[in-house]
């Protein structure tokens, strides 16, 4: 599916009128099996990136080649639309301006741009923002990388649980007036500040997190969140069955005794192993 299509499906996803959960992917692996299984769209979070490819914690640590490179190889391995987290934008605004056209070149369907201080500030412990202003200036400038329109940009903010609810608000706004195609919020705690969150502003909202009282679909969409996020169980989910199947096999299990390992269908379809053997018999003269 041409990149267009992908993220003509994501701006579907944003201007209906429901609320959907993206399934979490990281590889080429995950991102097919999330498509073969229905979901709508994948969700790359930047501390799934960090975790596939350095093996270490979200701490601003990737580059955005490294990040780039994870989203071309998902883009060409499956046709699932990909909403992706470019963390700060990797640097200044200049910097998120860059950042916009390789994500846009990598096949993303839409990407976030937040106003999070990154990396961690010398001597500073807790979680710090960037002014307001300067948030309004990455988003200007990750709408001015764009090349393709159809690519969505999304203002994100945790501004609700690090300064305060009015300043969400504020940036929220600010976000907004700039022509971003929605608001990603992080770090809401209660259905009060996701309602005041919402009535302050207009555009799509897509949440990263919440708590319980806040996982019905149909109360998140009567606030205009279009995509809910759940967090990355999958990865989390993939290293406990490597490390079981390493542990088993280093304590002497042979490998026909495994638990948990994927039939050679699953593996087969991972592998798109019937559109190869057609492949195989339509260009190599082997019979299909
Ligand atoms: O985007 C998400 O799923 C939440 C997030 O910031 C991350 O995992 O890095
Ligand atoms: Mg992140």
């Amino acid at each position: 599916m041409a990149f267009r299509k992908r993220r003509e499906a994501l701006r579907s996803i944003l201007s209906g009128s429901t609320c959907i959960r993206p399934g979490s992917v990281y590889d080429v692996a995950s991102i097919r099996i999330a498509e073969d299984l229905g979901f709508e769209l994948g969700m790359f979070g930047g501390s799934v990136a960090s975790l596939a490819v350095l093996g270490d914690p979200d701490i601003a640590l990737i580059t955005l080649t490294e990040f780039a490179e994870q989203i071309r190889r998902m883009s060409r391995a499956s046709a699932l639309p990909v909403l992706v987290d470019a963390d700060h934008g990797y640097g200044n605004a200049l910097n998120v301006r860059r950042t916009v056209q390789e994500v846009e070149a990598a096949g993303a369907a839409g990407l976030t741009i937040e106003d999070t201080l990154l990396p961690q500030a010398f001597g500073q412990a807790k979680t710090q923002l960037i002014s307001l202003e300067e948030g309004v200036g990455k988003m200007k400038a990750a709408l001015d990388g764009r090349s393709d329109p159809s690519l969505v940009i999304l203002g994100r903010t945790g501004a609700v649980s690090i300064t305060s609810l009015d300043d969400a608000i504020a940036r929220a706004r600010a976000y907004e007036a700039v022509g971003v195609d929605g608001l990603f919020f992080t770090g809401i705690k209660s259905r009060g500040e996701l309602e005041a969150l919402s009535a302050a502003t207009t555009l799509p909202i897509v949440l990263g997190g919440a708590p319980e009282e806040m996982t019905a679909l149909d109360y998140l969409a009567s606030q205009r969140v279009r995509i809910a996020l759940q967090g990355h169980a999958p990865f989390a989910a993939a290293t406990q069955a490597v490390y079981e199947t390493l542990k088993a096999l280093r304590e002497g299990t042979s490998p026909k005794n495994l638990k948990g390992i994927a039939s050679s269908e699953l593996t087969g379809r991972v592998m798109r192993e019937a559109e190869t053997k057609a492949r195989s018999g339509e260009f190599l003269g082997l019979k299909k």
